[in-house]
């Protein structure tokens, strides 16, 4: 069930979700999963491969509504931005035609320049996907989840298969645009180093079925957190979570 809250908070239960085995058998992917992110908030689901962590997204997104449980989105009549793994932009549009497409009718003609050259994709904007590199195909991906002008703001591994540099790149313009705009952030990453640069909160995940093992905050200011601070807490959270942080 997904409900309309008007706390500004994001909250997550999923009592149950099950799949069917290829075998015809029930595969329970996720059991008991509890949390919630308050307004503004930036947090970051971390849980072994295969654990339900996509399963979870496409939940608490209402594009799967058949679970035990129930999701209360931040506000009534709250707006998703959402930004997947693969940019699933459509081929035979423009860039600025694939983001203007998010927008409802209403504003359809919304001056995107600005947007644009948040994202430094201001010269792109006539160009077609086939021609953008995968930096700005995700550059352009993101455009399209923050035109919506969202209160939640969902990103599934945004920067996996980046190069360090387009990678550090996309951080710090998905970390600004979220700050700026107050936004609710829920990002799943495998990446420890990437959670602990970006987000306020992490969520850590058990290995399938999923469910909530631990929450840990994040007081130090975010573009303050040295790589040296990264290091001994994601050292200390390893310790702490074996089966879902690795040690190196
Ligand atoms: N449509 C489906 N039918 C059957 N089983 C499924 C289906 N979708 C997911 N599963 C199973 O549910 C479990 C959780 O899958 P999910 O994709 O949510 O994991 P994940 O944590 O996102 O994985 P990864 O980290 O590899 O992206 C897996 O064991 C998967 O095989």
């Amino acid at each position: 069930m997904l409900l309309a809250g008007a706390s500004g908070t994001l909250e997550v239960r999923i009592d149950e979700k099950r799949f069917r085995s290829a075998e015809g058998g029930a595969v329970t992917a996720v059991a008991g999963l509890d949390f919630s992110v308050p307004a503004g908030d930036f947090a970051c689901l971390i849980g072994p491969s295969g654990c339900g962590k996509s399963t979870t997204l496409r939940i608490l997104l209402g594009l799967d509504r058949d679970f035990s449980g129930h999701v209360t989105l931040p506000a009534a009549g709250a707006r998703t931005g959402v930004m997947f793994q693969e940019p699933r932009l459509l081929p035979w549009r423009t860039v600025e035609d694939n983001v203007r497409l998010m927008l409802p009718p209403a504003r359809r003609g919304t001056d995107l320049g600005p947007l644009f050259a948040e994202l430094d994709l201001a010269e792109a904007r006539t160009r077609f996907p086939q021609e953008l590199s995968l930096g700005m195909e995700r550059r352009v991906a993101l455009a399209r989840a923050l035109a919506v002008e969202p209160d939640l703001l969902v990103l599934d591994e945004p920067l996996v298969s980046l190069d360090d540099m387009t990678a550090a790149r996309l951080r710090r313009l998905i970390a600004a645009a979220a700050a700026v705009r107050g936004v609710t952030v829920l990002m799943v990453t495998h990446n420890v180093r990437e959670a602990l640069e970006m987000a306020d909160r992490l969520i850590l995940l058990a290995p399938r079925p999923t469910r909530v093992i631990g929450e840990e905050r994040l007081d130090r200011r975010r573009g303050d957190r040295p790589p040296v601070w990264i290091d001994s807490i994601r050292a200390d959270l390893a310790r702490r979570y074996p089966g879902t942080i690795s040690e190196d």
